[in-house]
């Protein structure tokens, strides 16, 4: 890929803008079915997978812990599971880099448990501000010991000495007993769902399983849950979940999957919300009839702000996936127009996407439930609300809530900052759309899921008709 221009003008086009833009596999799916490829029973193969930061740090990291990942063709990764008696490392331990990652620093943690030996976790100075402290303290409480420097602070970086797995026979490598023994653990995963999903995943390899309750406030992104639980019985693991804020998870072998990565709705979204920021139309195929991403929320977000969603099954597949189509709506004077959204509640990973549309509406916007957003890449309730300001918005920023006032026609260009964000970057473009001379300082931070964004983005406001 050419280096993008930084600051990169964001593209802005002279009337609606219409294409088919197919996205790029999700974030999410592909990092739990690498997961549970290297805890399987036998050997895996993943199609669609994503290609980003996020997952080349996820096959390094599973690597690091001997499970044997390859491409053998262009999206397709085969996975040799770790040898069955756990991941193995060596005396002195293998480090883990888990760049700004959050499926990294949470969900490879419990996995690292099950190796016999020390193995230390880092990332990008900005991942040390990214809560970490549910999972040490889970993985404590499963008699795992962890130290290093950001124990106590429950931060990166931090040492997990692993020992061994379960049904390996014998003491593990630091003499503690081989495996985690599992059982009733209670966690606070007020401040990310992914505190719930790092523990499930690994829980089919602990000897009496897991039986996880949550304390404290509500759990964020419930979505990412569900889909964690789901892709564990896809593979075969007897997940209960009936109980709200409890599951258990029973000890028992993990299929090996052969299945295809879906696209990344959430990542659809910035590129849908082009159709509404212009008042043109955006079509993104393989769009899954039904599905656990919360991507899918676009489909009621959308119409919040005046658009018109439609699904249209595709013929070959049965109905499976199909291509959503947003279109975008207009004034009688055939400008864009964008309906004030009023609130919306919990839309999580979507909210900086959501946001850009706020500050375009003609009246108000509230994106409620927000709060743990603090720990995302950035704190993207300041981020948001001080590059909004930066543009000419009126925004107020709550402990768990941005109200945008609306109203485009006090927006003006500015050179937009991105804290090493992917989603701010995308906020970034969509504005860039609607408001003259918008620049966006490292567009390039897109690659942690979306390397190829600046030329999908250029190709789609240039009115190529589509990328491939
Ligand atoms: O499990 C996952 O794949 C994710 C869970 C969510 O995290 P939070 O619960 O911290 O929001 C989401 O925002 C993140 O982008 C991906
Ligand atoms: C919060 C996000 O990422 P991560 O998986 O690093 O938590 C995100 O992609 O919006």
């Amino acid at each position: 890929m050419n280096h993008p221009a930084d600051p990169w003008p964001a593209p802005r086009p002279d009337g609606p803008v219409h294409g088919t833009v197919r996205v790029p596999g999700s974030k999410s799916l592909t990092n739990r079915y690498l997961v549970l490829a290297a805890l399987a029973e036998g050997p895996s193969r993943l199609r669609g997978v994503l290609d980003s930061r996020d997952s080349r740090l996820m096959i390094q990291a599973l690597t690091a812990l001997g499970a044997s990942i390859s491409r053998v063709a262009p999206g397709t990764v085969e996975v040799i599971p770790v040898p069955d008696a756990g991941p193995r490392t060596p005396a002195d331990g293998v480090t883990i880099d888990c760049g700004l990652a959050g499926t990294v620093m949470r969900f490879v943690p419990p996995v690292a448990a099950l190796a016999s030996g020390a193995v230390h976790f880092t990332g990008d100075e900005a991942a040390l501000a990214r809560p970490m402290g549910p999972v040490l303290q889970a993985l404590a409480a499963l008699g795992v010991r962890v130290d290093g420097p950001g124990a106590d602070a429950g931060t990166l970086p931090f040492t997990v000495h692993g020992g061994g797995a379960a049904g390996a026979a014998g003491e593990g490598a630091e003499g503690a007993q081989a495996g985690v023994d599992g059982g009733r653990i209670e966690v606070d995963a007020s401040g990310s769902s992914q505190f719930i999903s790092a523990l499930l995943l690994a829980a089919p390899r602990f000897r009496r399983g897991l039986h996880l309750v949550h304390t404290g406030a509500s759990v964020p992104s419930p979505e990412h849950i569900g889909m964690t639980v789901a892709v564990l019985r896809r593979c075969g693991v007897d997940v209960d979940d009936s109980v709200p804020g409890r599951w258990r998870v029973s000890p028992g072998p993990i299929r090996a999957l052969d299945t295809a990565v879906e696209p990344d709705l959430s990542n659809a979204g910035p590129f849908l919300a082009a159709a509404v920021a212009t008042g043109g139309t955006v079509s993104v195929p393989d769009w899954p009839a039904e599905t656990t991403q919360i991507g899918d929320r676009w489909r009621s977000i959308l119409p919040a702000f005046g658009a018109t969603v439609e699904f249209s099954p595709a013929a070959d597949d049965g109905g499976a996936t199909g291509t959503l189509t947003v279109t975008g709506s207009r004034g009688q004077d055939g400008r864009p127009r964008i309906t004030a959204p009023g609130d919306l509640d919990g839309t999580a990973e979507l909210a900086p996407t959501a946001a850009a549309l706020c500050l375009l509406a003609d009246g108000p916007g509230r994106l409620t439930g927000i709060g743990h957003l603090r720990g995302h890449e950035t704190d993207r309730l300041a981020a948001l609300a001080t590059e909004s300001a930066r543009l000419g918005g009126r925004v107020e920023e709550g402990p768990d809530v941005l109200a945008f006032a609306g109203g485009r026609e006090g927006l003006h260009g500015a050179i937009l900052q991105t804290y090493e964000d992917h989603r701010m970057a995308t906020f970034a473009a969509v504005l860039g759309l609607a408001v003259p001379d918008v620049l966006v300082r490292d567009i390039a931070t897109t690659a942690k899921t979306m390397p190829d964004f600046p030329r999908m983005w250029t190709e789609l406001v240039d009115g190529s008709g589509g990328t491939a």
